[in-house]
């Protein structure tokens, strides 16, 4: 389902180039759960960037079924990651001004839904990720782990087929890391949709169906 074909990406920093991606070439199946791990700038965050269509890799390929995604306009990329695509990153990135129910509907906004397909299709996430009482809380009334978990019904409003997850986790403690786990998973079965996630844990390996490691922007072992 997606295939990176000897991916480089080159960061010019005045007269030092950062070679943080060194033709990386990897293949990702339809339904998999895969993890990404490796040293702090190891390349993570790049690869999935590059595979999340945020930023263009310096030279190599990227193929979304079957789709060359490179060759997309800025416009069709856009459109492509609010209908194919969900993030989800360590900060949460919540709108602090925004409600939880507010938040999660900011994708399917975005595709300008209307208002009654909205209210039962976020009513639906919030019940999904257990927050069906929290609708109305504003970021900083929720625990982290709460707020993760608006994140995730966020990343997943517009159904999309993949879902993009770096270190969903580096901000809670263990317990709530579990559940996030274990509702990322849930999804992953339930609704066959393909997950990548960043992960520097090695208790979270036993969640994943296998782990692409990075070393100097170079897969490892995959
Ligand atoms: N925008 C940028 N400009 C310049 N260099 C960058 C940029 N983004 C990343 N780098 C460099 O590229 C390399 C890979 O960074 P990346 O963020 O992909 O690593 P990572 O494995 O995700 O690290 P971490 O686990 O610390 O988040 C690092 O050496 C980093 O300093």
């Amino acid at each position: 389902m997606i295939t990176t074909t000897d991916l480089y990406k080159t960061y010019q920093m005045g007269n030092v180039a950062v070679h943080a991606l060194n033709g990386v070439s990897v293949s990702i199946k339809e339904g998999e759960f895969v993890g990404i791990s490796g040293a702090s700038g190891s390349g993570k965050s790049t690869l999935l960037h590059m595979i999340g269509l945020l930023d263009r890799p310096t030279s190599g390929g990227i193929s979304i079924s079957g789709l060359d995604v490179i060759a997309l306009s800025d416009q069709e990329k856009t459109i492509f990651r609010l209908e194919r695509l969900g993030f989800v990153f360590q900060e949460y990135a919540l709108v602090h001004e925004l409600d939880a129910f507010e938040n999660i509907a900011l994708p399917m906004m975005a595709r300008g839904e209307t208002d009654e397909r909205i209210s039962d299709r976020v009513s639906e996430m919030l019940a999904s990720v257990g927050l069906q009482e929290r609708g109305k809380h504003l970021p900083k009334e929720l625990s982290g782990g709460e707020q993760q978990r608006v994140a995730i019904a966020r990343a997943l409003v517009n159904d999309p087929d993949i879902l993009l997850a770096d270190e969903p986790c580096a901000n809670l403690d263990s317990t709530n890391s579990k559940a996030v786990l274990d509702l990322i998973r849930e999804i992953n079965q339930e609704s066959n949709q393909t997950v990548l996630m960043i992960s520097h844990e090695d208790w979270h390996q036993q969640y994943f169906d296998r782990v692409i490691r990075l070393k100097d922007g170079e897969v490892v072992e995959e």
